[in-house]
């Protein structure tokens, strides 16, 4: 049973004309929040993903206040690596941090595969609680994608350049493809897991992909990606693509079997459009303009939906994170706002 009852994000990612433009904030779940910041002085991240009403309220909030037309699970792209075998840690101040980065073929083979149903049953189950009893617009699942994953992997936490991550993938072949097979298999056991239990939609983060070049994504990438994509489309749920600083990357996207393509600030929406992509375009308020006085928000804001409307399939979010210094008062205004204006060229 599901009570999804504001459809219009869905028909959008979908391609579809909508009555208005349809809206949701990366990281709107979060560190932005007061009420979300009160939480965090008690538990951890991990310590509330395991607690499925906890993490049903975080992810809950931002629908309730900002009325935002999608809502996305409260977890991290790390959450599923612990049942492979990787020691993840989440260091305040830093980010992920692994204890046992991968370094040959050897390490790669100690990864094991998921069972969600096992491994990690409070994903699944504040899933169910959001979909079944509490949410009116449909969730977002997600996963990180292989490239971003092996990253944290590979570096043992947050890097720069990604010069381990690349020295890898070109001294080590064999074992960068066997690692991309087992993080492929994981993000696909993963996502349909996740679809099984209610999400309505899957967003791929592959955030740190704009860090190769054409020639290497279509080599080092591009298969495990057509491999997830393919399996996944077979779910029949909106799959949403982002990266940042992946411009370059976003025709590569538009050839692989997914529906929405989200964009972060650097590209234009006019612009991809020129590129010749024809999916579902989202994006791409560039987040630090949240700072700015109403006045420049409300301006770039416009800017972005002029070119957004200008054919269905759109949806606006920003161009990545919701910073933890904007206030929530803004995120609201600007949802209503994005709301009205589209409805005003959209509407019947
Ligand atoms: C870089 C980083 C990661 N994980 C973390 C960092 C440190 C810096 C930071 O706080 O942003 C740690 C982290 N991630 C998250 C928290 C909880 C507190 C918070 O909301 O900030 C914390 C402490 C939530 C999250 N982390 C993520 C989500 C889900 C996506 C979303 O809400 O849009 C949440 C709630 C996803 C995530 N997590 C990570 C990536 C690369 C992504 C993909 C999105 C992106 O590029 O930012 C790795």
């Amino acid at each position: 049973m599901s009570k999804v009852i504001n459809d219009t994000f869905l028909k959008a990612a979908r391609g579809e004309a909508t009555d208005y433009v349809p809206v949701w904030y990366m990281r709107q779940a979060g560190r932005s929040q007061p009420e979300y910041r009160e939480i965090k002085e008690k538990y951890s991240l991990f310590e509330i993903t395991h607690q499925p009403e906890l993490c049903a309220y975080v992810t809950r909030l931002p629908v309730e206040q900002y009325d935002v037309d999608a809502a996305i699970l409260y977890k991290d792209i790390m959450t599923p690596l612990p049942a492979m075998g990787v020691d993840v840690e989440i260091k305040s101040g830093i980010g992920p941090v692994i204890s046992n980065p991968v370094k040959s073929l050897s390490d790669v083979e100690k990864l094991g595969a998921i069972n969600p149903e096992s491994d990690i049953p409070y994903v699944l189950d504040t899933i169910k609680l959001l979909t079944e009893e509490q949410l009116s617009v449909p969730l977002i699942g997600f996963s990180g994608a292989p490239f971003t994953l092996a990253s944290y992997m590979i570096e043992g936490g947050p890097s720069k350049n990604y010069n381990k991550t690349k020295a890898f993938m070109y001294a080590q072949p064999e074992a960068w493809f066997a690692l991309m097979d087992k993080l492929g298999d994981m993000v696909i056991t993963y996502v349909k897991s996740q679809i099984k239990a209610g999400a309505k939609a899957i967003q791929i983060f592959d955030s740190w992909v704009g860090a190769l070049n054409v020639q290497d994504y279509r080599t080092f990438i591009k298969p495990v990606m057509n491999r997830i994509f393919s399996e996944l489309k077979k779910e029949n749920v909106p799959l949403i693509m982002f990266g940042v600083g992946a411009s370059h990357l976003a025709m590569e996207w538009n050839d692989l079997p997914l529906d929405v393509v989200g964009l972060d600030w650097r590209l234009q929406v006019s612009e991809a459009r020129e590129l010749g992509i024809q999916k579902t375009v989202m994006g791409n308020l560039d987040p630090a303009i949240l700072l700015a006085p109403w006045n420049v928000i409300e301006e770039r804001a416009k800017a972005i939906l002029d070119q957004g409307m200008a054919q269905p399939g759109y949806i606006f979010n920003l161009g990545h994170g919701v910073f933890p210094s904007v206030n929530p008062e803004t995120l609201k205004k600007l949802t209503a706002f994005i709301h009205e204006y589209s409805a005003s060229k959209l509407g019947k």
